[in-house]
C-alpha cells in the first residue's frame, strides 16, 4: 500500500484565543467572553491507494480537501487517527511558498531539493535540467524575489516533478506559468502519471477527474461520503449536485 490513512480526523480551534494575549484572555475568561469554537475539518476518513493509482477527491467547497492533502504530504498531524505514506512525495501545493526570496534561483533549487530529501550529489546531476524546464537558465543568479509570479511557479514546478517522486499531489495546479509552458507542464504530469507513480488529484472538474482517475473519495463537510471506482461515485456526486 502506497498511501493508507486509517480514521484520519482534523480538528481547526478558531477563535480569539491567538492574537490577544495572556492579560486580555484572562479578562475575558473572568468576564465569559472568551469564545473558541472547535472544527471538524477532516472527520474519520479512511481509504488506500496502490502503486499506480490515480485518485481524485471530489466535494463542496470546505469539504476538506486541501486540509487532508496537507495531512498526506506530512504538512499536518492528525488529530485522530493515522495516514501512512511510503515514497517520495511531489506536491503541487501553493507552489511559490517555501521558497527564500533573498537567497538566488540556484541556492533555492538546492534548497528545495534537501527539503524534500535529496543528496547534494543528486541535485548536481538534476540542477541544469531542473533550470532548462523551467526555463531559467538566465536568472540562475539572481534573488528569488525578482522572479515574477508565474516564474516562481515554474521553478517549483519543475522542481517538484523532476525530481522522481513516487506519489504525486495535485491541488487544482494543472495550469502552471503561461499558456506555452502550460502545455509543456501538463504533458510532463501526464508522462509521470503514466510512469507508474500514484497520485492524487483535487480538482472541481468533474470531467477531468472522470478522465483521468481510477479512484475517487467524495468529501462532504469533512466527511467521507464514499471511496470506490469513478464512474459509480461521480454519478452518484452529479446526481447529488443536481438535487442541491
Ligand atoms: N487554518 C484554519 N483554521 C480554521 N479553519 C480552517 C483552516 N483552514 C481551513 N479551515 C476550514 O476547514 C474547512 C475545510 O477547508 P479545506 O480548505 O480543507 O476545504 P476544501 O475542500 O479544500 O475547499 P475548497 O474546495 O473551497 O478549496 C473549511 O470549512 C475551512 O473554513
Amino acid at each position: 500500500m502506497v498511501v493508507k490513512l486509517h480514521n484520519v480526523s482534523v480538528r481547526y480551534i478558531t477563535g480569539d484565543f491567538k492574537e490577544i494575549g495572556i492579560k486580555e484572555y484572562i479578562i475575558r475568561r473572568l468576564q465569559g467572553k472568551y469564545n473558541i469554537r472547535e472544527f471538524w475539518a477532516v472527520d474519520n476518513v479512511s481509504f488506500s491507494l496502490e502503486k499506480g493509482d490515480l485518485c481524485g477527491i471530489i466535494g463542496s467547497n470546505g469539504a476538506g480537501k486541501s486540509t487532508l492533502l496537507k495531512v498526506i504530504t506530512g504538512i499536518m498531524v492528525p488529530t485522530k487517527g493515522h495516514a501512512n505514506v511510503n515514497g517520495n512525495i511531489a506536491a503541487l501545493l501553493e507552489l511559490a511558498s517555501g521558497f527564500d526570496g533573498d537567497l538566488t534561483v540556484k541556492e533555492n533549487t538546492y534548497l528545495r531539493g534537501a527539503m524534500l530529501g535529496y543528496t547534494r550529489a543528486f541535485m548536481n546531476e538534476m540542477y541544469d535540467q531542473i533550470i532548462a524546464f523551467a526555463e531559467l537558465e538566465e536568472f540562475q543568479d539572481r534573488p528569488f524575489k525578482q522572479l515574477s509570479s508565474g516564474m516562481k511557479s515554474r521553478l517549483a514546478f519543475s522542481i517538484a516533478c523532476l525530481v522522481n517522486p513516487e506519489i504525486l499531489i495535485l491541488d487544482e495546479v494543472l495550469s502552471v506559468g503561461d499558456g506555452a509552458f502550460r502545455k509543456k507542464s501538463e504533458a510532463k504530469m501526464m508522462e509521470i502519471i503514466h510512469s507508474g507513480v500514484t497520485t492524487i488529484l483535487v480538482s472541481h472538474s468533474l470531467d477531468q477527474i472522470r478522465r483521468m482517475c481510477n479512484k475517487v473519495l467524495w468529501l462532504d463537510k469533512g466527511k467521507q461520503i464514499a471511496f470506490g471506482q469513478t464512474k459509480e461515485l461521480c454519478d452518484r456526486y452529479e446526481e447529488f449536485l443536481a438535487k442541491k
